[in-house]
């Protein structure tokens, strides 16, 4: 390197030149950072707090964060986002509104980043007189508790004596009459739309490689039967999409305005999104979203999606080894992080399992090869035809080793049936103990997706 790099210049010219270039750059971070929804900080005139699984509830609560702030903003006041795990007591003190946007996950429960809002803020009875409160609660009603969370915030807002701007809207499915009543509610409240809902971003994608890569299987007799799992390619058509991560998901939008997710089964920097998708026979009638992707011999069928940010089943933190544990179609979220361990050397134990083994299943036979090149630590396959063992079986009779491979730096990664989930958690807890469980939750080396 020469001097000269370092050279000052003695040309007033060059300073001033630098000086409005500094200038430009200050303005333009200024109008950026004015933009962007202040996620985390938490002190205004109304708090839009989100409490989210998989993004919906959050992408609905920017939404209505961008209705909220545009008025705002007009007067002077402040509007801000705020994942419910951020929110303290005190900003409630300050705030003058409450909007809640809340899915339920698992069985009634509150998402990962609002179990701290419900364990600590939740648990106290702050005064909330006086203070306007919205929600609008996701849910489905298929689960047996019905938006079960939001129905929670909503008594604990009653309790402590908010005022209600209306009744809490609960939304089954992302049912467009339910999200109607929503838009109604804010639109009465004097926030009329927003100029960019987070549908502008539906696009349309060519299914341009459909294969079937497990069998078909008996169903659990609830009357659901698996038609086996499709690994299917999308392009997307006349536009270009890079910008996701691993943990992200594409939702599908179907004809009749239902939405359904799916892991995006390889890893990003390419064009294409691979998806793996079971097959679901209810009644002998296909399910929504997979009988569309799947039950059709079309050539390049195109369907109506977007590609969704899923930020709580990124890769886990840690450096030390990645455990991936899951079934079924929950390989389709397993596989990017198995991909992404695999090509930054970190040690891989993946546990999978299946409802049958088939040799010639493509899905088995990637596994396999991964780990017979060495690729893979361990692989454990539970292929449960015959009345097991279940996922959930082999994680108990590893204990041992997988105490041994358990340690501070290591990444837990979960995908599949909630079922499923649960009790391979159940089996991690008592061999690893809970508090080893909660604090990998809470530092984000354990992640999960379960359904
Ligand atoms: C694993 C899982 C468990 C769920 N449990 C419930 C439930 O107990 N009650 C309910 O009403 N909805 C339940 N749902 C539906 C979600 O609340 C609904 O899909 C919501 O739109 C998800 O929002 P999010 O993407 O912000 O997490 C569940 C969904 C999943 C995937």
């Amino acid at each position: 390197m020469t001097d000269s790099t370092f050279a000052v210049s003695g040309e007033p010219t060059h300073w001033a030149l630098s000086a409005l270039l500094l200038l430009l750059w200050l303005l333009a971070s200024w109008r950026w950072l004015r933009k962007m929804p202040l996620e985390g900080a938490t002190e205004a005139h109304w708090l839009i707090i989100h409490a989210s699984q998989t993004g919906q509830a959050q992408d609905l609560a920017k939404t209505a964060f961008r209705r909220v702030s545009k008025v705002l903003e007009a007067q002077g006041r402040t509007a801000r986002l705020a994942a419910a795990n951020v929110v303290t007591k005190s900003d409630l003190a300050r705030a003058e509104a409450l909007c809640f946007v809340v899915a339920t996950t698992g069985e009634g429960e509150a998402p990962d980043n609002a179990l701290r809002f419900e364990r600590e803020v939740m648990a106290s009875a702050p005064d909330l007189t006086g203070k306007l409160a919205a929600i609008l609660a996701l849910g489905d009603r298929r689960y047996d508790q019905f938006c079960a969370f939001g129905q929670r915030v909503a008594e604990w807002l009653e309790h402590n004596r908010a005022t209600f701007l209306g009744p809490p809207v609960l939304v089954d499915d992302h049912a467009p009459a339910d999200l109607e009543r929503w838009d109604a509610l804010l639109r009465e409240t004097g926030f009329p739309e927003a100029e960019q809902d987070s549908d502008a971003s539906v696009k349309s994608w060519k299914v341009v490689r459909r294969e079937q890569v497990a069998k078909a299987s008996p169903g659990s007799g609830s009357g659901q039967t698996s038609d086996g799992l499709y690994h299917l390619v999308l392009q997307p058509q006349d536009h270009d999409e890079r910008q996701w991560q691993i943990g992200d998901l594409f939702e599908l939008h179907t004809p009749c305005g239902h939405l359904r997710d799916y892991s995006i089964a390889n890893r990003p920097g390419s064009e294409e999104l691979h998806l793996i998708v079971r097959r679901v026979l209810d009644q002998g009638r296909t399910g929504r979203g997979s009988g569309l992707l799947t039950a059709t011999s079309e050539q390049n069928q195109v369907v109506n999606g977007r590609i969704r940010p899923h930020p709580s089943f990124r890769p886990p933190a840690g450096d030390g080894p990645l455990l991936a544990i899951g079934a079924g179609s929950g390989w389709a979220g397993l596989r990017p992080h198995v991909l992404h361990a695999m090509a930054n050397d970190r040690p891989c134990w993946l546990i999978y399992g299946e409802r049958q083994d088939a040799d010639n299943d493509a899905l088995l036979a990637e596994m396999r090869a991964w780990h017979r090149e060495g690729q893979l630590l361990h692989l454990d396959l539970a292929l449960s035809s015959g009345g097991g063992p279940y996922v959930q079986d082999i994680v108990a009779q590893k204990a041992a080793q997988l105490v041994q491979l358990c340690g501070p730096d290591t990444g837990v990664i979960l995908c599949g049936r909630l079922a499923m989930g649960q009790a391979c958690l159940a089996e991690l807890a008592r061999m690893l103990s809970q508090d080893w469980l909660d604090e990998a939750r809470e530092t984000g080396r354990l992640r999960h997706d379960l359904y």
